[in-house]
């Protein structure tokens, strides 16, 4: 199912729970020691709590009747004295694992965000970036209340109703029984209920997503809504996948809120069977006060955790397809991977040859966007790439990066196919510049050195220079400290080429990349710009998915591409001379361009 829109919901696998909770709890056992120090915690205070009714029982049974003061006393001061341990043990515990389970969630999206990081353009094409943010902000925190409950609730809960089960049967067991006899009957319910709940939230996590998804798009977006004034539609659309988180939230809590009046029902109807068969059928002289108000407390102790693991296990249905949805990202394999045994690719001249190239982007038959594309570069050859627009010539400089695996023939760099070495050795070698001409939020230097890390200041501006960004920079308030905001929106269109050519300069990659940008500058700034990118191609091998007739006209050699081949190759005056694709394209579109 296409996943590309916000209106759509993504497909998910269906996993299996179990495992879902297993991987889960892997995370935890990383912090088994702190997990170890909370639980020994957690021991002493479900042991203080379960002591406290057998203290009560003792006061009512034994110490009033016999109006021993003394007794009553030591037994308040015992009751006082463990009931503070109990309330600092718990204090302790809700700490720690409010710590550990903070870890575990940065310890989920640091994964997360590592696995994103190497997956390919391919997944990027299928997913808006706003439902991937969904995942890494939302589900991960979603599964914090999971994570902590586990164990300062899942457990503790878990061991009191086990400790309380055992005293109740030790104490009497026909009270035990008639107090636990609806038990059966709740988890069953618990069971039936569970699969359908699951589901439904499910579809919320989908409907969640598609809300980040289009809130993302939208501000994205947000100069094209306002300047076709189509605020009005944006609103619409929003309303109606609010609409649909509303009720995909409503169906999924419908059934929860169900369940926790079951739980309710049967713990009313447990107390009362507790006092009719305490009363009726053993009789209050068999049984004593002291041991039925010890009774009702363990009661209460039983149906509260009861209710704790129910709510809890209530909240794992939540929040599990929310962990799902993280696995199935950390389970999406990159399609472009190194292949096994990886070479790194030795410092190269910038040859670059297609042998037969074939490519799709997709897996269905006829959908061939290059057919059989071969050509051989020689070193420090500037190729400029023309041709009427989806004809293939993105694709073309896209396969030389390896961004996509290729469908057919090969690609091959210095006689080394793309393929057989690995990719960080070879992306190293190249500089790509696309026209978005990304820009992070950060100073103007940082920027720069994005191109090359360990770059210092003066071949900062040594490149910056080059390409003729140098005295932009330096007119601005701080120079190269410039702050400037994400995508550089503080900056003109061609200071932003400026400063892309820059961060490309200092790379001082082999094989340039370059899609000319085709936005229109000032007449000043176009000259900055061509020298910019003269300086730039100067002694690299370049592919410049030209717009420039300047580029093209000084290219070593001119590919007109339609088609998804190679229509025509060679120098601007041979092909002109040609009067072929080459010299109609030129009529149609470049002659007017100086
Ligand atoms: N990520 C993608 N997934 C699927 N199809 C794609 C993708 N990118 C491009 N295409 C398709 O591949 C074909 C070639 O696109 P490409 O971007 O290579 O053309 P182009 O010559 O660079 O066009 P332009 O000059 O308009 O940028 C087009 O039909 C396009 O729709």
């Amino acid at each position: 199912m296409a996943v590309n829109s916000s209106m759509e919901d993504e497909y998910q696998r269906e996993v299996l729970k179990k495992n879902t909770l297993l991987r889960l709890l892997k995370y935890l056992l990383v912090y088994k020691k702190q997990i170890i120090i909370v639980l020994a915690v957690m021991l002493v205070t479900i042991a203080v709590s379960i002591v406290n009714p057998l203290l009560i029982e003792r006061a009512i049974n034994i110490e009033i009747p016999n109006k021993d003061v003394k007794g009553l006393l030591t037994l308040s001061i015992l009751a006082i004295v463990l009931n503070i341990l109990c309330v600092i043990g718990i204090k302790i515990r809700m700490f720690m694992m409010a710590r550990i389970s903070n870890h575990v969630l940065l310890d989920i999206r640091n994964e997360l965000y590592e696995h994103i990081q190497t997956l390919s353009f391919s997944f990027f094409d299928s997913r808006p970036t706003g439902k991937i943010l969904a995942r890494i902000i939302g589900d991960v925190n979603s599964l914090k209340d999971v994570l902590s409950d586990s164990v300062t609730k899942l457990i503790p809960d878990f061991l009191t109703v086990i400790a309380v089960i055992a005293i109740m049967v030790v104490k009497n067991w026909k009270l035990a029984m008639a107090a636990l006899i609806l038990l059966p009957f709740l988890i069953a319910g618990m069971c039936l209920v569970q699969n359908l709940s699951h589901r439904r939230w499910q579809i919320f996590r989908k409907k969640n997503s598609n809300i980040t998804a289009f809130i993302h798009e939208n501000f994205q977006g947000i100069r094209v809504v306002q300047s076709f004034t189509a605020e009005e539609e944006s609103l619409g659309e929003f309303d109606s996948l609010l609409e649909q988180h509303r009720k995909s939230f409503c169906d999924a809590v419908r059934l929860a809120d169900g369940y926790g009046a079951l739980i309710e029902l049967t713990w009313g109807i447990g107390s009362f069977l507790l006092y009719f068969i305490g009363i009726r059928i053993l009789g209050v002289g068999n049984v004593g006060v002291g041991t039925f108000v010890a009774f009702s407390s363990y009661l209460s102790m039983f149906w509260g955790p009861i209710r704790n693991l129910s709510n809890f296990y209530n909240k794992l249905v939540t929040n599990l397809s929310a962990a799902e949805r993280i696995f199935d990202i950390l389970d999406t394999e990159p399609e472009v991977a190194d292949r096994e045994p990886v070479k790194s690719l030795p410092p190269i001249e910038g040859r670059v040859r297609f042998d037969h190239v074939s490519f799709s982007y997709s897996d269905e038959p006829d959908t061939m966007v290059l057919n059989d594309v071969s050509f051989d570069i020689a070193p420090g050859e500037t190729i400029a790439l023309v041709g009427p627009t989806g004809a293939g010539k993105t694709t073309i400089v896209n396969l030389i990066s390896r961004f996509y695996n290729i469908t057919k023939g090969r690609v091959l760099v210095d006689d080394m196919s793309v393929e057989d070495v690995s990719i960080n050795s070879l992306r190293k070698q190249m500089g790509v510049m696309t026209q978005d001409n990304y820009l992070f939020s950060g100073t103007i230097k940082e920027n720069i050195r994005y191109g090359r890390l360990d770059a210092t200041d003066e071949e900062i501006v040594a490149a910056a220079r080059a390409v003729n960004a140098h005295a932009f920079i330096m007119e601005m308030e701080d120079g190269y400290d410039t702050q400037i905001s994400e995508r550089g929106v503080r900056l003109s269109i061609g200071q932003r080429q400026l400063l892309a050519f820059a961060r490309t300069m200092v790379s001082d990659p082999r094989i340039l990349i370059l899609d000319e940008a085709t936005s229109s500058i000032d007449t000043h700034t176009e000259i900055l710009v061509q020298q910019g990118i003269e300086s730039l191609l100067a002694g690299r091998t370049s592919f410049v998915i030209a717009h420039r007739l300047s580029t093209i006209k000084n290219a070593d050699r001119i590919f007109v591409i339609d088609d998804g081949r190679i229509v025509e190759a060679g120098n601007h005056g041979e092909l002109m001379e040609k009067k072929g694709a080459y010299y109609q394209l030129y009529e149609a579109q470049f002659k007017n361009i100086a």
